[in-house]
């Protein structure tokens, strides 16, 4: 955990809990899905069951549930005291995290957990993953080998996406990306239309961005976030969940003839192997060390994952 030492006192920007203590916090609720439905929300090699979603996923919906109560109460006194009669804007809830680390069950779980809450609120999701430019833009610019980086993202059109979304403005639309194909799907979109929460989720969310010139943006993509969460893991984990997820893919999504990494279903254990090793140290660790980890410290709530996937403590910042 990052903290500071002062004298002997350790201080730090977060509140810590290990699994028993985390997990009381949502004692007396009760879980709104059942193991069928669980996995349907759950990702190719991601380990949870029930016994997890109640440890860690229920408390963390609960928090947000509170959250997002009091944002809605805070909007409501400040219509009242600005004679403002605008309707509540979307609450937005950032997921980030390496690659393989398991943001995507956990922010399909989160959507499905607080759209059981109080009030039943209309959650949608949106992976950043659509934002990523044309294979045919990455190809021209060099950057083929750099998909995940921040260059390699239309970061423009992603804040514009969420400036509306935050805005109020209703149907705005998405662009979606196909793991098949490996490309954004050209003519398809997902369009968002005013929900009470929006979850994004992606790699480099919580990226401060980079300007051509070297000048820092005038707007962040953190601007439009009420709350976010880091899924960590150690990086020898998460490599590990990585190749075994490619060699499971091999069975099953490369198989079709029409998937980008169709060329990659024969390969035998060993080659599927490196073939996965190569591509996790030349693409994601990179990405991952300089561009992923050090945003962890901006994230509200950071879920500590162990080797078998469980999250062993949950660190919340104070403020
Ligand atoms: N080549 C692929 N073919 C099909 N599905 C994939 C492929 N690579 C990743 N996925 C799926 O895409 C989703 C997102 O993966 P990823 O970006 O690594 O995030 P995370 O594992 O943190 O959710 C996961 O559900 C994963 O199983
Ligand atoms: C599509 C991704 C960049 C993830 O995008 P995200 O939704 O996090 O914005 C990633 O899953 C990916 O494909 N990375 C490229 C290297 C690889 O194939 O593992």
């Amino acid at each position: 955990m990052s903290g500071v030492t002062a004298g002997t006192r350790a201080i730090s920007p977060y509140a810590v809990f290990d699994r028993a203590s985390w997990r009381a916090l949502a004692a007396g609720s009760a879980l709104p899905l059942d193991e069928r439905e669980l996995a349907s929300l759950k990702s190719l090699g991601d380990r949870i069951d029930l016994d997890e979603v109640a440890t860690v996923y229920l408390p963390l919906a609960g928090l947000l549930n509170l959250h997002v109560e009091a944002s809605r109460g805070l909007w409501e006194a400040r219509n009242r005291f600005l004679g403002d009669a605008s309707a509540k804007v979307p609450y937005v809830i950032a997921v980030a995290g390496s690659v393989a680390v398991g943001k995507s069950t956990t922010a399909r779980l989160l959507q499905t957990l607080l759209a059981a809450g109080p009030g039943a609120p209309r959650v949608d999701l949106v992976t950043t993953d659509g934002f990523l430019l044309p294979n045919a833009v990455l190809e021209a610019r060099g950057l083929l080998g750099r998909k995940g980086f921040p260059e390699s993202y239309d970061r423009r059109a992603l804040i514009r996406f969420l400036s509306e979304v935050k805005s109020g403005r209703g149907r705005v639309s998405a662009p979606l990306y196909s793991h098949s194909s490996y490309d954004v799907v050209d003519d398809a979109t997902q369009d968002v239309d005013r929900p009470d929460i929006l979850v994004l989720e992606g790699l480099n969310v919580l990226q401060a961005g980079r300007r051509a010139d070297g000048r820092a943006p005038e707007v962040f993509l953190s601007d439009f976030f009420d709350f976010s969460v880091y899924v960590d893991a150690a990086e020898s984990d998460i490599q590990e969940w990585y190749v075994e997820r490619f060699l499971a893919l091999r069975r099953t999504a490369f198989a079709d003839t029409s998937a980008y990494f169709h060329r990659f279903a024969d390969l035998s254990d060993e080659q599927a192997r490196q073939t996965a090793l190569e591509i996790w140290r030349s693409v994601n660790v990179p990405n991952l060390r300089e561009n992923i980890v050090p945003t962890r410290s901006r994230a509200r709530a950071v879920l500590q994952k162990a080797a078998d996937h469980s999250v062993r403590r949950v660190l919340l910042r104070k403020i």
